[in-house]
């Protein structure tokens, strides 16, 4: 709803009120509606001032709305409204202008906001375009360029860039209510035509056809196939090309086009799914409603190789004071010189000091002393990790956390070497950890629900988004992976290339197939942890077939390149040849096709054409597929758990909602009938053999994602 008062005598102040962030629900739109037309009617009000309850002007349209029949007034005929009035309205911003929040403010004659207040069109975040007015009157204020800046992105500014830009009038650090009646009475009677971003003329480039083209031509790249991004280029065409009214006609229809698609639908189940998994649960009944975090005042990086430098980086910029360890000073001096460097180059693209004297750096483990919390981020080794454990616990305060920077190692195991073993948990970072937003929480079978309250709360404040996990190889991500990296290297033997592979993979929408992605990361990651897992090297039984281990299918090509020294970008050659040790073009490589034909001779193995289909059905539903293993497992909560994680860490396309939420769009029954074939074709790959959740989803109707849990719990419950 809106409260409306008059205050200062002449003045009619209307409040947004729905909390938590005052969406436009069908309430509010009444409210805002009946308010301003009493506003207009009313002789003894001068001028209206619009604000929000509670700090936060507008977080936009009510998304939950969306997915029910519209009621109430529509948003565009009410702002409309607002603009066309005769009394001058001045929009009150604190905390945020969002979508329609910030489409409300600009039908205002005046915008006035708080300097912590944020601003922004996120609405193709959502699969959707700003469509009350917003992709029309934003140009018509801050030129075209800048306009599709904000409305392809989708991101918000502060609010001084919103008053470099001209968004708005006036930025304060002093109450914004005040100034905004203050400034209401001072403008009352002052004419409003100009102020009617309708009538105005968009600012545009002298070559517009040629600017909107790049553009168009530079969003379709980056959009992977969405939609949205491609239909807000569209939308600001008309807004620079066609008179005010055709705009929002153009505006109407592109959004109605957009409003019921799929991707709309993944996009808006991305944006819950992110704060479903803040409410998160371990098997144990602890749950973020009933587990206190503890207070991190300070904390510690162990190892500053390259993980270890993006979590200091991430601690500095958070406000924590940081203690950063390495063994050796001539070490220690790299990384100072390189997290030093990062901070710099981070706090000059925010316009802010770098926070040097937060971080203090160290080869003394007896500086760890003070710190509520420690980072454990040397080699990924398990035996060097207990010792750094087993010393931690003998260093730190008795209660201080104790967490592991680790991409798949037993949790548990750390924590036995430690005389707390429930203070222990995982922070899986994602390179480079000051920038990648995901971070796994992994509790293990003893890490007790304050370590994992800490945990996600400390990856908040980094501003991640944090997924707690239980504790398995891989954990949720990384186990994932792994057979979806197995069926991209066996359908290579099948007679693919991985150009094939990988091409199938980016039309789906990831920024970089799999290989061009293990040519990044390096080829002798995997290969470590495979001889970890006695898949190669010294721990293979002697006599054991290169193709078959632990009595199943397995694919030697990673190893066989990884010996001869082909690792991927870093010594200039891998799946894809690149100009020089550290190159970044991946171009193809003769080579490697005469290697694998070679290859498919020597073991017998018949060649044949591999579809586009059946890359993306043996990649993404065996990975699925190991995504109902781990809800099975209770290793994730949730589907929205897999899919956030997997949004946020590993390049799944949001408009695609996540690997979960795309088993549901293409039909449960079709995927287990698609992995039920292919078992059927290679048996000897247990991954494909469909997981007992997924069949009993089928026979349970193959019933709505949110209705998942469910079914999980009755399978837990018979266990
Ligand atoms: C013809 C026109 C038809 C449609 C027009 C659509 C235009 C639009 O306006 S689309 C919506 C555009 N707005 C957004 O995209 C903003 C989305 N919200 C956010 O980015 C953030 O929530 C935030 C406003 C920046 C606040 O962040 P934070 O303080 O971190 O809180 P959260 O945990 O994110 O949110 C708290 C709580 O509020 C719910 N919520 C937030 N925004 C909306 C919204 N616009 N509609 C409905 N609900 C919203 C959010 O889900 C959380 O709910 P919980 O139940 O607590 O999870």
């Amino acid at each position: 709803m809106a409260r409306y008062t008059r205050i200062a005598g002449s003045i009619a102040l209307i409040t947004l009120k729905n909390p938590p962030v005052n969406a436009l629900s069908a309430a509010v739109r009444q409210g805002i509606t009946d308010s301003v037309g009493r506003a207009l009617s009313d002789p003894e009000v001068e001028a209206v001032v619009l604000c929000g309850e509670d700090g936060k002007f507008c977080g936009g349209a009510d998304i939950k709305e969306f997915a029910r029949p519209m009621t109430g007034p529509g948003l565009v005929p009410m702002i409309d409204a607002i603009e066309a009035g005769e009394k001058p309205v001045v929009a009150a911003i604190e905390g945020v202008a969002l979508g329609g929040g910030l489409e409300l403010a600009l039908a205002c004659h005046y915008r006035i906001a708080h300097y912590k207040a944020r601003l922004g069109l996120p609405e193709v975040t959502l699969g959707l375009i700003p469509a009350a007015g917003g992709t029309q009157r934003l140009p018509r204020l801050i030129g075209v360029p800048a306009a599709l800046d904000l409305i392809t992105t989708g991101r918000h500014v502060s609010a001084h860039e919103a008053l470099k830009l001209g968004i708005v009038d006036r930025v304060t650090d002093r109450n914004t209510l005040e100034l905004a009646v203050e400034f209401a009475k001072s403008v009352s009677g002052q004419p409003l035509a100009p102020r009617r971003l309708s009538t105005r003329q968009p600012s545009c480039p002298t070559d517009l056809d040629s600017f909107l083209e790049g553009a168009m031509l530079r969003v379709r790249q980056r959009a992977r196939g969405a939609i949205a991004p491609v239909a807000c280029v569209q939308a600001v065409r008309a807004a620079a090309t066609l008179p005010f009214s055709q705009g929002m006609e153009q505006e109407k229809e592109l959004m109605a086009s957009l409003f019921t698609s799929a991707q709309a639908r993944a996009m808006q189940y991305c944006f819950f799914s992110q704060r479903t998994v803040g409410r998160w649960s371990m098997p144990s009944g602890a749950r973020w409603d009933n587990s206190k975090a503890q207070p991190i005042h300070k904390a510690a990086v162990i190892g500053l190789g390259t993980m270890g430098r993006g979590i200091a980086v991430s601690l500095v910029q958070a406000g924590i004071p940081v203690v950063a360890v390495e063994m050796e000073t001539k070490q220690l001096e790299v990384a100072k010189h390189a997290v030093t460097s990062i901070l710099e180059r981070e706090a000059q693209k925010r316009g802010k000091e770098p926070k040097l004297g937060l971080i203090h750096f160290s080869i003394d483990l007896q500086d760890l002393r003070e710190v509520d919390l420690v980072i454990e981020a040397v080699f990924e080794d398990m035996a060097l990790k207990k010792q750094v454990f087993r010393e931690l616990s003998s260093v730190c305060r008795p209660n201080a956390f104790l967490c592991t920077n680790t991409s798949s190692l037993d949790v548990n195991q750390l924590a036995a070497a430690t005389r707390m073993p429930e203070l222990v948990v995982g922070m899986h970072f994602f390179a480079p950890a000051h920038v990648m937003k995901l971070l796994e929480v992994v509790y293990g079978p003893r890490s007790s629900p304050v370590a994992v309250a800490t945990a996600m709360q400390l990856g908040k404040r980094l501003g991640k988004v944090s997924v707690a996990v239980g504790n398995c190889h891989g954990f949720v991500g990384n186990r994932m992976l792994m057979p979806y990296m197995e069926q991209s290297v066996f359908l290579l033997e099948e007679g693919a290339t991985p150009e094939q592979v990988d091409q199938a993979l980016e039309e789906f929408g990831f920024p970089m197939g799999v290989f061009r992605v293990s040519d990044l990361s390096g080829l002798d990651v995997g290969w470590k942890v495979r001889k970890g897992l006695g898949l190669t090297g010294p721990g293979v039984a002697p006599g054991e077939s290169a193709r078959i281990r632990q009595g199943r299918r397995y694919c030697p090509l990673p190893d066989l390149l990884c010996k001869q020294g082909r690792l991927g970008q870093k010594t200039g050659k891998g799946w894809y040849l690149y100009d020089k040790p550290g190159g970044r073009v991946a171009k193809s490589d003769p080579w490697l096709h005469n290697f694998l034909e070679e290859y498919r001779s020597q073991h017998g193995l018949q060649a044949h054409p591999v579809s586009q289909q059946e890359v993306l059905e043996r990649c993404l539903y065996s990975l699925i597929n190991e995504g109902f293993r781990i809800l099975e497992d209770g290793i994730a909560a949730g589907p929205e758990d897999i899919d956030t994680i997997y949004v946020f860490g590993y390049g799944w396309p949001p408009h695609r909602g996540g690997p979960m939420f795309h088993a549901g769009a293409v039909g449960l029954p079709t995927v287990l009938e698609k992995l039920e074939h292919y078992s059927q074709a290679h048996p000897d790959i247990p991954q494909l053999q469909p997981s007992s959740l997924l069949r009993r989803l089928v026979t349970a109707g193959s019933p709505p994602i949110h209705k998942w849990r469910e079914v999980v719990k009755t399978v837990h419950s018979q266990l």
